[in-house]
C-alpha cells in the first residue's frame, strides 16, 4: 500500500458508505514492510501444507459386523487421530497435576501435553441430513473436568447450540395415534389390526397385504418403505405377528420380521445417540455394539459413558450398567453426567455405600472415610485420591456389590475381566431375535402382588431352571433385602422407642408427631393410628424376611410391651390382630431375623428353592425379566374347556413371559407402549390387600390410602393404554390363602370399593364366605374393565407360594389365547362361564338396602 495516503479517507473504505467515522476513532493498521533488511529473525507462520490435511473418506456403505449389518447412511466423518487408550484417574475438580503413574496400567500412560494434537477433529462433520453439526473434539482418554485449556465459556456455548441441534436425531416426535377402524377399508373397528412401523397406519387383515406389499423392509406402507422407523416401534421390530402369522406361512412371515429387524432403514442412526454430550460417529456406534460388553436395548437419548470404569447411563441419571472399558467416543464425560451434582459420582456412590453398608452390620474392616474420594480403574481396582496405592478390588467385596443392588446400582457380569474387553466382534455371535410363534405375556401388577413369584413358579414349573448367574443374582437380591429389611428394623425399633417414650410422657405431643407422620388422625385416641400404620408396613415387610426361611418364630416379649399396650387400646389394631400376642409377635421376630440376616449375608449362603420362592423380588432394580417356555399340550385342562383338539393341529404352545416390576410400572406407565405386540396381559392384585394401607404412588397426597383402591386404579391406567386396546387381560387375583385367613376376621366392606358387599347366608348356600367374596371381588373387576373397554375380562383365583394353582393359571391362560385366536378367526368366543362373561353382574352379592 502507498506510504503516507489519507488515513482517513482510507478507513472510511473499510465501512459500508455514509457510515459515520468517530474523530476519535482509535485505530491501527498494519503495513507491509518495503524498508531495508533487518538484523534479527522475523517471528514467521509456517505456510500450512495442504497435503497433509488429514482428509475424510466417504464411508462407502454399510458396515458388515459379523452376520449383522450396522447401516451407515453416507457420512463424511471427521478424522480422528487414534490414540492409545489410557488410564486416568478421575475425581470431579482433581487437576492436571494430579495425574499420576499407576503401576497397572503404566504402559498405556501417556502425557496430556499430547491434547493439542487433536485440534485436527475440530472439523464439522456433515451429517446425513446434510446438516452440518459443529464438532469441537473432545480430546480423547482424559477426563472433562480436568483440563480446560481456557475455551470453557465456547465450548459449552457450542455444546449448547449442539444440543439443540442434536435433539432433532435423539427426540422423536410421537405420531398421532391412529382411530380404531382400518386405514385401507375404514372398518372392522373390533378386529385385531397390524400396523406401519412408520406412520402407525393400522390395517385390518383384509387390507394389510395389500396396503403393504411384500414388506422388504417390514411392516411398513408401501409408501412409508425406506422411511425411518417410528422409535416408539423400536422394540417390536422383528416380533412376532398375529395378523400375519395368520395371512403367510411360517417362512415368509419369518423373512419379513428378519428383514425388519435387520434391514438398514430400520436401524438405529449413530447421531441418535449422544455420548457424553456429542452424537456417535459411524466407527463409535460399531465400537459400541461390537464391543464385549455392549448396552443392550439401546434408544435414541443422551447418554453419559465413563471409560474407566464403564459406567454407562441415561444423562442426568444415576449409572444404568457397565459396558465394556476404554471405548473412545468424542465427547467426554462431564463431572455432573450423573445427576447435575458434581458430588454425584459412581465411584463415591460406592465408597459411601461401601461404608453404609458396612457399619450396617458392625462388619467393617476396612475403613472409608466418607469424605475420601476413591478412583476406580475399569478391573475395578480402587484407590484413595492422590495416592498410588490400589486397595483392592471393588467387585471383589460381596457389600459392594450389595450396596448397588440396594441402589439399583449395576455391577460388571461375574466373569469380568479386563482382558475381554478387547474381543473382536467376530468373535460374538449375533443373536437370533426371531421370536416367530412365541406367544408373549405381560405380567403386571402393583407392588406385593406376586408377579415375581409367579414368573419364579412359572420358571421352575416349565423346565427352565435357574442358571448359576441367575441363582447367584437371587442370593445377591435375598440378600440386599436383608440389608434393606435391616435399615427399616434399625429406623423402626428408633421410632417405636421414641414414640412409647412420648406417649408416656405427653400423649398429646405424640399425636402431634404422628400426624406430622402423614397419617390420618380423625380423634385423639385414633392418632395412635399412625402407629397402626406404621405398624402395619413392619408387620408386612417381617412377614416377608420370614417368608425367607422358617428359621424364626415368635416366642415371647418384652421390650416393646408399653408400646404393644397402648397400640392395643386402638380398635382398628384390635380389628387388625385379633390377639394382642402378634403384636409381641413383631419385635421379636426382628431378633430371630438378626440371627438369619447374619447366615444369609455370608457368602457360603445358597438359597434353597423355597427361599427362592418365597423372597420378595426377582431381580434387582426395576428392570425387565423374562423367560420362554413351552406347555405342554395334552394337560387335563385343555379338554375341559375345549373338545376340538384339531383345531390345533399346529398349536402355538411357545410362550415368552415378561415382568416388569411395580417400580418400574410406577413411572407413569411411560414404558407401556414397547409392549404394544403382546398377546396378553397378564395383571395380579392380590386379594389379602383389601384392607391393608400404603403410601400412594402418586406421593401427591401424604396420607396412606387403601392398597385394594391403589392396585384398582392401576388396573384401570392399564387397561386404559391404548397400546393394549387390542389385548386380552387375564385378572390374577393372588393370595387368596391369606384371604380366605384375614376374611372372617376382617370383614371385606373395610375396603370401600367393597362397601356394598353383602354375603349370602341361607342354608342352601354352603358357599364359603371367602369363596363369596372372591366371586363378588372379581366381578367388580369385571364391571369394570367392561364399562372401560366394551370387552370381557377373564379371571383367575391363585395362590402363588402353591406351585399347582401357577400351573392351573398358566393352563387357563393358554386356553384363553386360544379363545381369542379362534375368536379373531371366525367370531366364536369361549363357552359362557363365570371366568368368561361379564353378563353375571355382581349384583348377586350387593346388599338390597345401600
Ligand atoms: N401367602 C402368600 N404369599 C404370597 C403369595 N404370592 C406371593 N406371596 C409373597 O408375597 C411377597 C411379595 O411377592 P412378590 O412376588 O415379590 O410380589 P411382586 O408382585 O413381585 O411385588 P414387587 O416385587 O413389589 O413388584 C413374597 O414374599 C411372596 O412370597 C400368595 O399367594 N400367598
Ligand atoms: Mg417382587
Amino acid at each position: 500500500m502507498a506510504g503516507g495516503g489519507d488515513w482517513e479517507e482510507m478507513v472510511k473504505k473499510m465501512f459500508p458508505p455514509g457510515t459515520m467515522i468517530p474523530e476519535n476513532l482509535d485505530y491501527s493498521i498494519a503495513l507491509e514492510y518495503d524498508g531495508p533488511p533487518v538484523s534479527y529473525e522475523l517471528p514467521r507462520i509456517n505456510p500450512v501444507d495442504i497435503p497433509a490435511i488429514p482428509t475424510a473418506e466417504q464411508a462407502s456403505g454399510p458396515l458388515k459386523l459379523g452376520n449383522g449389518v450396522v447401516p451407515i447412511a453416507p457420512v463424511i466423518g471427521p478424522h480422528r487421530a487414534r490414540q492409545p487408550a489410557f488410564q486416568v484417574a478421575h475425581r470431579a475438580g482433581q487437576s492436571a497435576s494430579q495425574v499420576r503413574s499407576s503401576s497397572e496400567s503404566g504402559s498405556q500412560q501417556e502425557d496430556y501435553s499430547d491434547d493439542e494434537s487433536h485440534s485436527e477433529s475440530h472439523e464439522p462433520a456433515r451429517n446425513s441430513q446434510g446438516q452440518n453439526a459443529a464438532r469441537p473434539a473432545a480430546p480423547e482418554g482424559r477426563r472433562a473436568q480436568v483440563v480446560t485449556f481456557g475455551l470453557q465459556e465456547d465450548s459449552k456455548h457450542e455444546s449448547k447450540e449442539f444440543d439443540e441441534v442434536s435433539d432433532q436425531y435423539v427426540s422423536v416426535t410421537r405420531k398421532e395415534k391412529k382411530g380404531r377402524t382400518c386405514c385401507r377399508c375404514g372398518k372392522g373397528k373390533w378386529e385385531s389390526k397390524e400396523s406401519c412401523i412408520v406412520c402407525d397406519a393400522r390395517y385390518c387383515s383384509s387390507c394389510v397385504l395389500r396396503a403393504m406389499g411384500s414388506m422388504p423392509e417390514g411392516r411398513k406402507c408401501i409408501t412409508c418403505i425406506s422411511k425411518p422407523i417410528d422409535e416408539c416401534k423400536r422394540s417390536k421390530l422383528g416380533k412376532s405377528s398375529r395378523i400375519l402369522s395368520r395371512l403367510l406361512s411360517p417362512l415368509e412371515v419369518r423373512q419379513i420380521l428378519k428383514v425388519e429387524k435387520e434391514c438398514e432403514a430400520n436401524q438405529l442412526r449413530p447421531e441418535q445417540l449422544i455420548v457424553n454430550g456429542f452424537p456417535l460417529h459411524h466407527e463409535e456406534m460399531a465400537d459400541l455394539l461390537s464391543c464385549e460388553r455392549p448396552p443392550g436395548n439401546l434408544k435414541p437419548g443422551r447418554y453419559w459413558y465413563d471409560k474407566e470404569s464403564g459406567f454407562w447411563g441415561k444423562e442426568g441419571e444415576k449409572p444404568d450398567r457397565i459396558v465394556s472399558t476404554n471405548l473412545n467416543f468424542n465427547g467426554k464425560l462431564q463431572p455432573d453426567a450423573s445427576n447435575g451434582n458434581t458430588k454425584f459420582y459412581c465411584v463415591t456412590i460406592l465408597t459411601e455405600l461401601m461404608t453404609i453398608s458396612l457399619s450396617f452390620v458392625q462388619l467393617a474392616q476396612v475403613q472409608c472415610p466418607r469424605d475420601t474420594h476413591f478412583w476406580v480403574y475399569h478391573d475395578g481396582g480402587y484407590e484413595e485420591e492422590g495416592q498410588n496405592n490400589i486397595k483392592g478390588k471393588i467387585w471383589e467385596s460381596p457389600l459392594a456389590r450389595l450396596a448397588c443392588a440396594l441402589f439399583s446400582l449395576p455391577v460388571p457380569p461375574a466373569d469380568s475381566d479386563g482382558t475381554k474387553d478387547e474381543a473382536p466382534y467376530s468373535a460374538r455371535t449375533v443373536p437370533n431375535y426371531l421370536d416367530h410363534g412365541i406367544q408373549k405375556l405381560l405380567i403386571l401388577g402393583s407392588p406385593g402382588a406376586g408377579t415375581s413369584t409367579i414368573f419364579k413358579q412359572a420358571k421352575l414349573l416349565y423346565g427352565t431352571r435357574f442358571t448359576q448367574e441367575e441363582l447367584e443374582n437371587i442370593k445377591l437380591m435375598i440378600q440386599s433385602n436383608i440389608f434393606k429389611y435391616l435399615g427399616i428394623l434399625l429406623e423402626g425399633r428408633e421410632r417405636f422407642e421414641e414414640e412409647a417414650l412420648a406417649l408416656e410422657d405427653n400423649p398429646s405431643s405424640a399425636a402431634k408427631n404422628s400426624q406430622q407422620d402423614g397419617s390420618k388422625c380423625t380423634s385423639s385416641n385414633s392418632c395412635i393410628y399412625s402407629i397402626n400404620a406404621k405398624l402395619k408396613n413392619f408387620s408386612d415387610w417381617l412377614l416377608d424376611i420370614i417368608a425367607t426361611g422358617d428359621a424364626f418364630f415368635p416366642a415371647a416379649t418384652r421390650e416393646y410391651a408399653p408400646v404393644v399396650d397402648e397400640l392395643w387400646k386402638d380398635p382398628a389394631i384390635q380389628a387388625t390382630y385379633k390377639r394382642k400376642d402378634e403384636l409381641h409377635f413383631l419385635p421379636d421376630a426382628a431378633e430371630y431375623f438378626l440371627s438369619r440376616a447374619i447366615e444369609v449375608s455370608s457368602n457360603e449362603y445358597e438359597p434353597s428353592e423355597k427361599d427362592v420362592i418365597y423372597a420378595e423380588g426377582l431381580t434387582q432394580g426395576n428392570g425387565l425379566s423374562f423367560i420362554d417356555f413351552t406347555l405342554d399340550d395334552r394337560s387335563p385342562m385343555s379338554e375341559n374347556f375345549s373338545d376340538n383338539h384339531d383345531a390345533y393341529s399346529q398349536p402355538v404352545n411357545k410362550y415368552q413371559l415378561i415382568r416388569v416390576s411395580a417400580k418400574g410400572m410406577n413411572e407413569g406407565c411411560k414404558w407401556v407402549e414397547m409392549f404394544e405386540d403382546v398377546h396378553m396381559v397378564i395383571f395380579s392384585i392380590a386379594l389379602s390387600e383389601y384392607n391393608e394401607l400404603c403410601i400412594p404412588a402418586s406421593g401427591g397426597n401424604k396420607f396412606l390410602v387403601n392398597k385394594m383402591i391403589e392396585s384398582r386404579d392401576l388396573f384401570e391406567t392399564t387397561i386404559r393404554q391404548p397400546c393394549f386396546r387390542d389385548t386380552p387381560f387375564v385378572l390374577v387375583l393372588n393370595k387368596y390363602d391369606l384371604f380366605e385367613e384375614k376374611i372372617g376376621r376382617a370383614p371385606l366392606s373395610e375396603c370401600e370399593w367393597f362397601s356394598d358387599f353383602c354375603p349370602i347366608r341361607t342354608h342352601h348356600n354352603n358357599q364359603p364366605m371367602a369363596q363369596q367374596a372372591f366371586y363378588y371381588v372379581a366381578m367388580k373387576f369385571k364391571d369394570l374393565y367392561a364399562a372401560a373397554t366394551g370387552r370381557k375380562l377373564f379371571v383367575w383365583q391363585a395362590r402363588a407360594r402353591d406351585r399347582p394353582t401357577i400351573d392351573e393359571a398358566f393352563r387357563y391362560i393358554r386356553e384363553v389365547l386360544r379363545w381369542e385366536d379362534e375368536k379373531d378367526n371366525n367370531g366364536y368366543g369361549p363357552e359362557e362361564s363365570f371366568y368368561s362373561t361379564t353378563e353375571l353382574s355382581s349384583s348377586r352379592l350387593i346388599a338390597a338396602a345401600e
